[in-house]
């Protein structure tokens, strides 16, 4: 397990190119905030990016939410934790033996990443859970899937900061939760369902925050950093 103190916020870089990606991270202080590498980034500029921040002290989650047969998953965030990054995910639907094998693998590792799951995506409701045949509601099911991820010994869970509060008392202080659906007061909710604020999540108790749109597509990324910063306490 990963016990370097790593940041609060992570910013999500949903970029179409390194070179955008780039600009903002000029603007952001390695001390502050971590940098999440989603799907279309890593897509479209690979692995050197990421490796590029973490040499340049970037604290980076590397969000790419593997959901294989074990072995394949195993092997990738095994290539995860060579890049240097301090987390990466799996789907939690993925299963026990997927999110197991892979833990594993990561303990032979000499730079062990948080191994954390995606339980159920911040932009789904009840309905669009319904709609693929889940039918607990969205906290009831966050709820087994994160009681599943414990007991398959990963680090903790991604979810939305509306189910922590929940999860931290049945599941402990030391589970630790990712929460994107971060909105500051008066920002766009976008796609994002299960949304609270970064003080409401912080009183919810999360450990990480994930917040992309209302910094990245802010007039000013680096003031919306410091005002979301300004505005949690310490
Ligand atoms: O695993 C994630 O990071 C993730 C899980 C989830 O349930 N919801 C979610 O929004 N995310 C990611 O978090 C980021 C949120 O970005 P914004 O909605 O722009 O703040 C995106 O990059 C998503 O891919």
């Amino acid at each position: 397990m990963n016990n370097k103190s790593l940041p609060l916020i992570y910013v999500a870089l949903d970029f179409e190119t390194a070179e955008e990606a780039n600009r903002l991270t000029e603007q952001l202080d390695a001390k502050s905030v971590g940098l999440k590498v989603g799907k279309e980034l890593f897509t479209a500029a690979g692995p050197e990016l990421v490796k590029n921040w973490v040499e340049h002290g970037f604290s980076v989650f590397l969000d790419l939410k593997f959901h294989d047969i074990p072995n394949t998953v195993a092997k990738a965030v095994v290539q995860a934790a060579r890049l240097g990054v301090d987390v990466v995910n799996v789907h939690a639907s993925g299963g026990r033996k997927m999110m197991a094998t892979a833990k594993q693998a990561l303990e032979k590792e000499s730079h062990q990443p948080l191994l954390i799951a995606v339980t159920v995506l911040t932009s789904m409701t009840d309905e669009d859970l319904t709609e693929i045949g889940v039918h607990r509601n969205a906290q009831e099911q966050v709820m087994a899937l994160a009681k599943l991820t414990q007991s398959a010994g990963l680090d903790g869970v991604v979810c939305s900061a509306q189910e922590a509060e929940i999860l931290k008392s049945t599941l402990g202080e030391s589970f630790k939760l990712m929460t994107p659906g971060i909105r500051p007061k008066g920002s766009q909710q976008d796609d994002q369902k299960r949304v609270m604020t970064p003080q409401q999540a912080q009183q919810a108790g999360v450990d990480f925050m994930v917040i992309g749109r209302p910094i990245t597509k802010a007039s000013d990324p680096a003031q919306a950093v410091s005002d979301i910063i300004a505005s949690l306490s310490r």
